[in-house]
């Protein structure tokens, strides 16, 4: 059940398939509701496409289950694709056909009839239907992989790296169309390396390591979970270099004046701590999400599911 007590769109619990030597996916749960956007995330290989493929019905799971709008993902396939738009990370367009005919047989395979989002979605993203698909630079193939899982509306979209290969523009857009699927109630699972782009995107994520969930949050909590940085510039090269010496971090030769103090939680420590420097400057800045992302990955914080 989703917090407001409906039946989650995508449900995925206990989920486990061990390809050996620590690979694959272990005890993964994750849910989406309708009208939601859950930000997958971890390093590669994490587990995060592996997980996708189960919701497709590809992978029979050797533990746990894959659900979506109540289907078994593996049993009962046929109900699910129905459901589904898949953005594989990897698009395998036939290469020799036209995106028009590619799409064609898409739509013809889950059959539709109304062929006016399709077009749509091409004039959006600027996409020559007539052109072959090996003859299609990355981007532009991945956007034949975009109209293809969008166009029919589905209710529920796995979006693996969405916008590899699309440049900022198409990023741009792309991130609309999302906003715009989400509004209509699709449930969206979107696995991406791009940080900015899941803040943007997402209600909540999921961080996946080594094939584990290691935590579910809300991008709200994230974002209050984010330190700041400091850039402080010492009067002198070599007060930077006791600061560098005192702190163990790094070479503390150069004429640099400035260090870069990541990731800080207790601003009066640092100020108490500069006040035996002699100090020209302090700028400061909020933690990126990448910085934060990455401490998560590491470890850095203690692991905590909804
Ligand atoms: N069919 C398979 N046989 C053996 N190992 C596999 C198979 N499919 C995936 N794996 C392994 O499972 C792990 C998870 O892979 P997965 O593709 O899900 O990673 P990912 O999180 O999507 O990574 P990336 O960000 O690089 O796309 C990897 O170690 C991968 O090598």
């Amino acid at each position: 059940m989703t917090a407001n007590g409906t039946t989650p769109a995508i449900s995925v619990r206990g989920l486990t398939k061990d390809y050996g030597r620590g690979r694959g996916v272990f005890d993964v749960s994750l849910e989406v509701a309708a009208g939601e956007v859950l930000g997958f995330l971890g390093p590669n290989g994490a587990g995060k496409t592996v997980t996708m493929r189960h919701l497709m019905g590809f992978v029979r799971p050797q533990k746990g289950t894959a659900e979506v709008l109540g289907y078994d993902c593996f049993r009962e396939r046929p109900s699910v694709q129905a459901h589904l738009g898949y953005l594989p990370g990897e698009s395998s367009c036939m290469r020799e056909m036209t995106a028009q005919s590619f799409l064609d047989l898409m739509a013809g395979m889950r059959g539709m009839r109304d062929r006016s989002r399709m077009l749509e979605l091409a004039d959006i993203f600027g996409l020559d239907l007539r052109a072959r698909i090996g003859g299609m630079s990355k981007g532009n193939r991945q956007k034949v992989a975009i109209v293809a899982a969008f166009m029919a509306r589905p209710d529920v979209l796995l979006l693996d790296e969405p916008t590899s290969g699309l440049d900022p523009l198409m990023q741009e857009r792309f991130l609309d169309l999302v906003e715009q699927e989400r509004a209509r109630g699709a449930a969206i699972l979107l696995s991406s390396h791009i940080f900015e782009e899941v803040g943007r995107a997402c209600d909540r994520v999921a961080f996946i390591r080594a094939g584990r969930v290691a935590m579910t949050c809300t991008m709200d909590e994230v974002r209050s979970m984010r330190g700041r940085g400091y850039t402080v510039e010492f009067s002198s090269a070599r007060e930077r270099a006791r600061w560098q010496l005192a702190h163990g971090d790094g070479p503390a030769e150069g004429e640099a004046r400035s260090v870069e103090i990541r990731d800080v939680r207790d601003v009066n420590a640092l100020i108490r701590e500069l006040s035996s420097y002699d100090v020209a400057a302090i700028t400061s800045r909020e933690q990126t999400l990448e910085e934060l992302f990455l401490h998560l990955y590491e470890g850095g914080e203690p692991s905590r599911q909804n």
